[in-house]
């Protein structure tokens, strides 16, 4: 990596990871003006002297250069809690009945939460989302890793472990889908920011209904559209291992393919859902009842056979709404052949 690092080019290095501009400004040089400039040459261009005058030589900045990228990456990976597993301990339902179970959600799992309209769904995902400890109307106690979370877990915003993607996307910066997502991309502090933020936007672009461009100001994309780019990013670039999902279904995005790239990346994924399809595709799902936990069922194989028809039935539908959304006549003849 070292090598590869010294024939790199200061703004090839830059395009990796910008946060080095901090280090190179510790040795007043200027990422601008040494763009071109090949790092194992910068000894020579700004000559000995000029180290010695900061008190340093040449291979003491080489390898200070390396160790800081080494210490940035440290701290990358360490501020971000991964979580193997999530425990819900029961509260209680609206009437003040105390739920029967508790429920563990293991890493890589998909976990459908289902019930009828107002039973307590989304409060389930807020729970999780405050990391409740008998502090929500439900009093349920939420523990990650099998023990309580500290406060630090449990309030500050930074390194936050689990993400929530919510029904209604409000971008509030009016950026380009590229410049939003490079700027993520460097927050985020990874390497090979162009190589990241394409596939993103690829992975977006399959999600979504309809193709969007680069240049399309995020304020401008459709419900669908920045639902797809928000899965994408938070499945390639959000370190957060814990993902909720209030109501995918009517966002115009390919539910299925999104819940398999949120799960290849082994999150723990929760979804709210009125929608078979999702609900058969989740490994298990919760039946909410009047505000209590009252059911967890597995998918059984029998109903994972039926995945196949099902899809089959989504994408006519999917089909007849685009109709009905572009003016056209609605077509059954294929259903009734
Ligand atoms: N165990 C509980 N005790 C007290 N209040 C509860 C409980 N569970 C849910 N609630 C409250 O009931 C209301 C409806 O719940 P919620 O919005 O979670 O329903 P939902 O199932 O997500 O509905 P929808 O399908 O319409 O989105 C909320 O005000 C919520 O705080």
């Amino acid at each position: 990596m070292r090598t590869d690092m010294l024939h790199r080019t200061i703004d090839e290095l830059m395009e990796m990871m910008p946060w080095i501009e901090d280090y190179l400004s510790s040795f007043a040089i200027d990422p601008s003006q040494f763009g071109r400039t090949k790092l194992e040459n910068l000894g020579s261009i700004l000559t000995e002297e000029y180290f010695e005058e900061r008190g340093s030589d040449y291979q003491t900045f080489i390898d200070g250069f390396f160790l800081f990228i080494e210490q940035v990456k440290v701290l990358q990976e360490g501020n971000v809690l991964t979580v193997g597993s999530l425990t819900v301990l029961p509260g209680h339902n609206k009437n003040g009945e105390k739920e029967e179970f508790s429920v563990e959600l293991k890493k890589g799992e998909v976990t459908a939460i289902v019930g009828p309209t107002g039973s307590g769904k989304s409060r389930l995902l807020a729970d999780i989302e405050s990391l409740a400890q008998e502090d929500t109307p439900t009093k349920r106690r939420i523990l990650i890793n099998g023990r309580a979370p500290d406060d630090e877990e449990r309030f500050s915003t930074e390194g936050r472990f689990i993400a929530q993607l919510s029904q209604n996307m409000n971008f509030v910066m009016d950026l380009s889908v590229e410049d939003f997502l490079t700027l993520h991309a460097e927050s985020r502090m990874v390497d090979e920011i162009s190589h990241i933020v394409q596939k993103i936007y690829d992975t977006a672009n399959v999600l979504a209904g309809e193709s969007f461009s680069r240049e399309t100001p995020v304020t401008q994309l459709s419900g669908g559209q920045s639902r797809a780019l928000m899965i994408a990013d938070t499945a390639l670039l959000s370190p957060a291992s814990v993902v909720l999902i209030d109501e995918i279904e009517n966002a115009g995005v390919d539910k299925v393919r999104s819940l398999e790239l949120l799960v290849s990346n082994n999150k723990i994924v929760l979804i709210s859902t009125h929608d078979p399809l999702l609900a058969l595709s989740a490994d298990q799902r919760i039946v909410i009842k009047n505000g209590g936990i009252s059911k967890l069922m597995k998918t059984t194989d029998d109903e994972k056979k039926h995945l196949e028809s099902l899809e089959k039935i989504d994408r006519k539908i999917t089909q007849l709404r685009d109709q009905l959304r572009t003016g056209k006549e609605i077509d059954m003849s294929d259903l009734l052949a």
